[in-house]
């Protein structure tokens, strides 16, 4: 299959000392949405503009569904929606919309059915005659993300797309990258908040320091991941809380237990190993053997946030 987007070793330099990209290596493949995830100043946006053909990388090789990067295969084959993005406020929408299709070369009839199709499909199409500076914050940004769309680009790169996006726009934005992605664009989009992320994409990436430190399928990435488990258990009487604990961190699978800060009937248990059913059941079993009154007992695997935090606090601080 043609990867839609493919870095092999990508370097960059901003100056002798900074290295912003360390040998990246970057493989999205066409049709996904790949969720490029890292602390402030990890390298996102960097990569973003080395592929969008804004920035000349130092060092290494781009490829676009196949094709080596120039400037012009850039301006063909992909949308580049930057992390600020300037509108023209005195600007109605659709003339902020037909003043970049025109850019494209595009005129008459067809320059005013892609600027219709495109208002549909940010549904701003309500608002065509508004002023952009009156539109919200995520009407803006699905105004720039029709912009990037003008010239109908098989590649999508948006730079921190969900930021300063209220949870309804967030939702709508989510819905809008759907689309997009069943429309059989590769998109692929930055964000240092994960749970802006997790949901939408199918194939993530966690860079930091300038270096990938891992990227696959989300399941996949999460799994290879995965090294424990955590549970929370609640305890119904106070007075049972020093057994339970003496109890699980004496227990073969524990690896850690502790009483939660807000709340010291709470238990927060870190497991060796992710645990069936069975396992979840024998523990909670010995503790109410024991006669420890076990009120709440929920198990999970470590979310992606958690795997993240963990993943960039091994690497020590961001550049930022
Ligand atoms: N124009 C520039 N000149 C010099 N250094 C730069 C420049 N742009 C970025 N950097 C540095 O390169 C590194 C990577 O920056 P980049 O903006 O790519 O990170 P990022 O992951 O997008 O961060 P953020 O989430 O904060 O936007 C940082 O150390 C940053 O300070």
């Amino acid at each position: 299959m043609t990867l839609a987007i493919e870095t092999i070793d990508l370097t960059h330099r901003y100056n002798k000392k900074l290295v912003a990209l360390d040998r990246l290596n970057l493989r999205v493949e066409q049709g996904c949405i790949y969720g490029f995830i890292g602390p402030n100043g990890a390298g996102k946006t960097t990569t973003l503009r080395i592929l969008a053909g804004l920035l000349s990388p130092t060092k290494g090789e781009v490829r676009l569904l196949g094709e080596r990067l120039t400037t012009r295969a850039a301006q063909r084959l992909v949308g580049y929606m930057p992390d600020f993005f300037g509108v023209y406020d005195d600007l109605r929408v659709w003339e902020y919309l037909d003043f970049f299709a025109r850019c494209y070369g595009l005129r008459g009839a067809r320059l005013r059915q892609v600027v219709d199709e495109l208002l549909d499909l940010v549904d701003l199409a309500g608002k065509r005659d508004a002023f952009v500076q009156t539109l919200s914050r995520g009407m803006q940004q699905r105004l720039c993300l029709a912009h990037a769309l003008v010239h109908d680009p098989p590649v999508l790169l948006l730079d921190e797309p969900a930021s300063g996006l209220d949870p309804r726009a967030r939702v709508e934005l989510r819905e809008l990258l759907r689309t997009l992605r069943d429309m059989g664009k590769t998109i692929m989009l930055s964000s240092h908040i994960l749970s802006e992320l997790a949901e939408v994409c199918d194939a993530i990436g966690i860079i930091d320091h300038g270096r990938m430190i891992i990227s696959g399928p989300l399941a996949e990435v999460q799994q290879q991941l995965a090294t424990g488990a955590r549970a929370r258990l609640r305890i119904a009487r106070e007075s049972d809380v020093v057994l339970a604990l003496a109890l699980l961190q004496r227990h073969p699978l524990v690896s850690a237990a502790s009483a939660a800060a807000a709340d010291p009937r709470a238990l927060m248990i870190d497991f060796s190993e992710p645990l069936n059913e069975e396992q979840c059941a024998a523990i909670l079993a010995e503790l109410v053997n024991a006669g420890v009154a076990v009120s709440e007992f929920s198990a999970r695997s470590e979310n992606l946030e958690e795997l993240f935090l963990r993943l960039t606090a091994t690497t020590g601080q961001t550049n930022s």
